[in-house]
Parts: structure tokens; C-alpha cells; sequence
């Protein structure tokens, strides 16, 4: 059984059902990508599965535990955690204190777990007492990142981890996802608009469109794909 399973979810908001029955697997220490033009419910799947809307039909288990009704805090403390793209910091917080609130329900967290985070993203050491709000987009994803990492999760769900961060840094943010799986045995799942660069860091990857799924297999089949390309990945 995988480490996340995802089966029939149907989901939306108020009457409008946007997820029209998405099924889709993560395995222990997997990176999976999310791919699928604008609007298609990546970022609606991502909510139903952390618990933060219902799923109106369909089941999600993770670690083998029926997750579908639990709460987002519920899920959390199963060793689930969700970064979503905005509004993903507490932005009069200083990033010390972002750390402190990301560890919050673990009682165990110690100053290597602030020193890890610190080594995994310098400019978050050198920032560490700086408000969070002030930082830029590419930072404060860093730090949202290094947040729920705190609770050293199995899993985490990222919505775009590359956004606003300057083109440049987009391979480098992939390439610490990586390390950051190797190094920790966190699973990743994240959906994605850089989506060549981030198939091709992947383990498995998934097309959604208009709410179902269109294509799945490894993140080498993806962009090896003639229609995937001319379809969702620009020609
Ligand atoms: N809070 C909400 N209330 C009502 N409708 C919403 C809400 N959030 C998203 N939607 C709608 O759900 C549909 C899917 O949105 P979603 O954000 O999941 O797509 P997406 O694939 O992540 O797209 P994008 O790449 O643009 O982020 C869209 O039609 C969107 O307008």
C-alpha cells in the first residue's frame, strides 16, 4: 500500500464540484508532481486530501489510516503537512519565531531542528530575527517550507514551491526538494507551473485537468510524452 492514497475524490465549493473523481498514489520517500493548466483543482486536491474542504465522495488514506474526515490538525499530527502557495507565513513574526510556531504541537523540537533548517536554508539564519512579512515571495517560501519540515512529516504537500522565486533559483529550489527528501525520508507531493523542471526531479507525475486525471506514470514518461508535451507542457 502506498504511503498516500488518494481514490474517487470528488470535492468543490458550495455547489460547484471541481474535483470529479481524481485518484492518485505517493510512496514512502517519493517526489510527485502535479502537473495541469489553470483551474484544473490541483491546488483544490491538495485541500481535500490535508482536510482543509470535504471530500464529497471518495477515500484518502495515509500510513494506512482513513484520513478522509479528518481535520487539518488531525492530519497534521499524523505526519501530514500542507504548504499552500499564499499566505503561507506569519508575517509579524520573526522567522525564529515562524520555526517556533511550525514545531508547535511537537514537544521533543530542539535547537538542532532550528540549526538543520538554518543549514538547509542560509538566508533564514541570517534573517532569523527579521519579520517574516518583510522578506520576499522566494523567502517566505523557504521559510513555510522549513516551518512544516520542523515536524519532521512523512509527507508534505507543496503548492508551487518555486513561486516568486527569481528564475534563476527555480532549479535550485528543485534540487533542495531532492535533498531534502534523501536527507530526511520526507515524501513530497507538490503541484507545479515550472513543470518540466519539476518532472524531472520526480518520481512519478500526474496531469489533472478540468478536475480528472488525464496522465500518469513516471516523471520521465511524462516529459517523454509527446501529447503531454504539446499539451501541457507548452510543445
Ligand atoms: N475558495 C474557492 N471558492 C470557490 N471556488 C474556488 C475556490 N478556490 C478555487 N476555486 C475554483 O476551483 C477551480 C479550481 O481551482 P484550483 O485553484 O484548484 O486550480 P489549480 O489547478 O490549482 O489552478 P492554478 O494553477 O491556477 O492555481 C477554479 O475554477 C477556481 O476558480
Amino acid at each position: 500500500m502506498a504511503l498516500l492514497e488518494a481514490r474517487g475524490v470528488v470535492s468543490g465549493y458550495g455547489d460547484a464540484e471541481i474535483l470529479h473523481g481524481v485518484d492518485i498514489e505517493v510512496g514512502a520517500e517519493e517526489i510527485v508532481t502535479i502537473i495541469g493548466p489553470n483551474g484544473a483543482g490541483k491546488s483544490t486536491l491538495m485541500k481535500a486530501i490535508y482536510g482543509l474542504i470535504d471530500c464529497w465522495e471518495g477515500q484518502v488514506t495515509f500510513d494506512g489510516l482513513d484520513i478522509t474526515d479528518l481535520r487539518a490538525d488531525e492530519v497534521t499530527e499524523q505526519g501530514l503537512c500542507y504548504v499552500p502557495q499564499r499566505e503561507n507565513v506569519f508575517p509579524t513574526l520573526t522567522v525564529r519565531e515562524n520555526l517556533e510556531m511550525g514545531a508547535y504541537i511537537d514537544a521533543d523540537v530542539s535547537e538542532a531542528d532550528f540549526q538543520e533548517a538554518f543549514e538547509r536554508f542560509p538566508v533564514l539564519r541570517e534573517r532569523q530575527n527579521q519579520k517574516a512579512g518583510t522578506m520576499s515571495g522566494g523567502q517566505q517560501q523557504m521559510l513555510a517550507l522549513s516551518s512544516a519540515l520542523m515536524l519532521d512529516p512523512e509527507l508534505i504537500l507543496v503548492d508551487e514551491p518555486s513561486a516568486g522565486l527569481a528564475p534563476d533559483l527555480v532549479d535550485d529550489m528543485f534540487d533542495r526538494l531532492v535533498r531534502i527528501r534523501d536527507e530526511t525520508d520526507t515524501a513530497i507531493l507538490m503541484v507545479e507551473q515550472n513543470a518540466r523542471q519539476a518532472l524531472s526531479v520526480s518520481d512519478k507525475g500526474y496531469v489533472l485537468d478540468m478536475g480528472e486525471n488525464k496522465f500518469a506514470g513516471s516523471g520521465q514518461d511524462l516529459l517523454d510524452s509527446d501529447e503531454v508535451g504539446e499539451l501541457y507542457l507548452g510543445g
